[in-house]
């Protein structure tokens, strides 16, 4: 592939589908990630935004289509070259050893190699997540929300072009899920690509650029926040009813009532 791991990478997932069991999880998903973006992957639970994620990010081969890395077919890419593309945080992940946090954070640096500022690189990871204090406990000794953070400083602490969170807010109080989504439209604004799974319809709103809403493995709607954060849309997927009240460019969303029994 021509163009180095700090140029932008425009992902496109072109009629993607995933079978797990005997169930379609992804019905021939088109979408494109571009640089300069930040997308949040919405919809109900088992919808199949982790699905997609994993497929972006190499962790599952889908089972039709294809995943095109500017351009070029990323199932063709090795292993390595890929992780130098798009980093990944899957949704949850326990610690197999007790590692020290500055160490987990490292292991984001592994596709890289050996790099001359590795531990000013750690560091700054270490700071964006507000993560610093804890640097040398073991991660098998943090609580859940700092554990997370460590994580996403692992994510962070690369320079793939790519970046794609399965619920990276999730197990975080409000400080640090404020502090995050800043970091990651940060990033976005620098040229990355940000793709994340969230649940946190509010959060999605008021930081991303684009919405992909999913309903049982297909793409429902996908666009700009006010969009595709209708009532009307949001009720087809979850079935509740609610409201949106933007303010100064700020959502917050209201679940009201439920509009129906829930099919999941
Ligand atoms: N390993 C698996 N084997 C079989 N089916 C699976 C497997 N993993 C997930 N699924 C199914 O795939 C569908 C999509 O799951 P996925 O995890 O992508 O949903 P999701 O939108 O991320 O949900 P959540 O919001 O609950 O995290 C679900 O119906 C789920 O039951």
């Amino acid at each position: 592939m021509s163009y180095t791991a700090e140029q932008g990478i425009e992902a496109a997932c072109i009629a993607l589908g995933l079978q797990r069991g005997r169930k379609n999880v992804l019905r021939s998903v088109d979408c494109t990630f571009k640089p300069y973006e930040l997308t949040a992957v919405v919809g109900p639970n088992g919808a199949g935004k982790s699905s997609l994620l994993q497929c972006l990010s190499g962790v599952q081969r889908p089972s039709t289509g294809r995943i095109v890395f500017n351009g070029e077919d990323a199932g063709r890419l090795a292993a390595s070259q890929r992780a130098r593309l798009g980093a990944f945080l899957p949704q949850s992940e326990t610690p197999a050893w007790s590692l020290c946090a500055a160490d987990m954070v490292a292991l984001g640096l592994l596709p890289w190699g050996r790099l001359p500022d590795r531990e000013q690189r750690v560091q700054q990871a270490l700071l964006l997540v507000d993560a610093q204090a804890f640097a040398e406990r073991p991660v098998t000794q943090l609580s859940g929300g700092e554990l997370r953070r460590v994580q996403l400083a692992r994510l962070l602490v690369g320079r793939a072009p790519l970046l794609i969170a399965d619920e990276p807010t999730a197990a975080l109080d409000i400080r640090h899920q404020l502090q995050l989504m800043q970091n990651f439209r940060s990033l976005a604004d620098s040229g990355k690509t940000v793709v994340l799974a969230l649940h946190d319809l509010s959060l999605a709103a008021r930081f991303c650029d684009r919405i992909l809403l999913m309903l049982d493995g297909a793409l429902l709607a996908q666009g700009a926040p006010q969009a595709v954060l209708t009532p009307a849309l949001i009720g087809e997927a979850y079935g509740v009813s609610c409201e949106f009240r933007w303010r100064d460019g700020i959502a917050d969303f209201v679940p009201l009532d439920l509009l129906r029994k829930s099919s999941g």
